[in-house]
């Protein structure tokens, strides 16, 4: 049985518990200030009174709080790092590099740098991971395993998890948006709102299973849409005349500053 502990409750951590939730083989324990009980109870876990009770009881421990708890939250695990050093961290933490977890946790503690995305919640995420430099071989095949169970999971260099980020990491944010776009349109056209945000989810939902299933790139599902001289080819004109594609670029851009500063 492996015990994964973690510190922060909120909505990443939350994804991750359900992914991880099938697994006959992982226990979960968590504790999170204000909302830890909750979530354990809600989700069937173990609820811990302190970061340090999780961190005693954990193999891996995943840093799922909001990034400026960083130094508190090492504070508080001081003692636990000392009488129990073999444990992972796995760090969630948007923008917090390796470098900056050492510093925090010590170099001597063994630190994975993660970045999924919520849809891990029904094993459907994608996780980039980053590994220190001396991380032995078998411990970083355990941690990908973990992950690849929640998704489809990459190492990569950490200088590019800013854009990683705002590509997968906030990019269900974004596809959402396109969702919304779409009920709202829907509406504006006369169809009620309720049938309009059905008729949104169900075509973005199919759209991504067609692509991903029936590996099809997103260029040639639209051509296959597009009935030559049909109705569709007059909607995607409308999309370039309004500049999608630099919209979407900005949205991206926007993004890998913020992630900048985080850094
Ligand atoms: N939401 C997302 O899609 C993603 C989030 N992340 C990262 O995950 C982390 C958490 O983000 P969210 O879940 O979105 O935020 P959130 O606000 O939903 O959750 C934060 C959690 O941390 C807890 N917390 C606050 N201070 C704490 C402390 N000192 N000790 C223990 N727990 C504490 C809060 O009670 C809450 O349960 C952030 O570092 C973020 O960068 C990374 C990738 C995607
Ligand atoms: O919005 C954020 O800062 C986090 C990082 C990626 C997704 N959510």
């Amino acid at each position: 049985m492996l015990t994964i502990g973690f510190i922060g409750a909120g909505n990443m951590a939350k994804a991750m518990m359900q992914g991880w939730a099938g697994n006959a083989d992982i226990h979960q324990v968590v504790y999170s200030p204000n909302s830890g009980a909750q979530v354990a109870a809600e989700l069937g876990l173990e609820a811990k009174q302190s970061a340090l009770d999780v961190w005693a009881e954990s193999d891996m421990v995943v840093l799922a709080m909001p990034p400026a708890q960083l130094e508190a939250v090492a504070k508080d695990l001081q003692l636990g790092i000392m009488m129990k050093p073999s444990v992972i961290v796995a760090s969630v933490l948007g923008g917090v590099s390796l470098a900056t977890l050492h510093a925090a946790f010590g170099e001597h503690v063994m630190v994975a740098r993660t970045l999924p995305n919520v849809n891990v919640a029904l094993k459907y995420g994608y996780t980039a991971l980053a590994f220190d430099a001396n991380m032995d071989q078998d411990v970083k095949g355990a941690i990908a395993a973990l992950f690849l169970e929640l998704g489809r999971t990459d190492e990569l260099p950490e200088e590019q998890f800013g854009a990683v980020s705002a590509l997968a990491g906030s990019g269900p944010a974004f596809v959402a948006a396109f969702a919304e776009a779409m009920t709202q349109a829907g509406i504006q056209a006369g169809i009620a709102p309720d049938t309009a945000a059905r008729l949104a989810e169900q075509t973005v939902v199919g759209t991504a299973r067609h692509m991903g299933d029936l590996k099809k790139d997103p260029m040639t599902l639209a051509h296959e849409v597009m009935t030559p001289g049909g109705s569709t080819a007059a909607g995607w004109e409308a999309l370039e005349q309004g500049n999608l594609n630099g919209l979407v670029a900005d949205a991206i851009q926007a993004t890998m500053k913020k992630n900048a500063e985080f850094e």
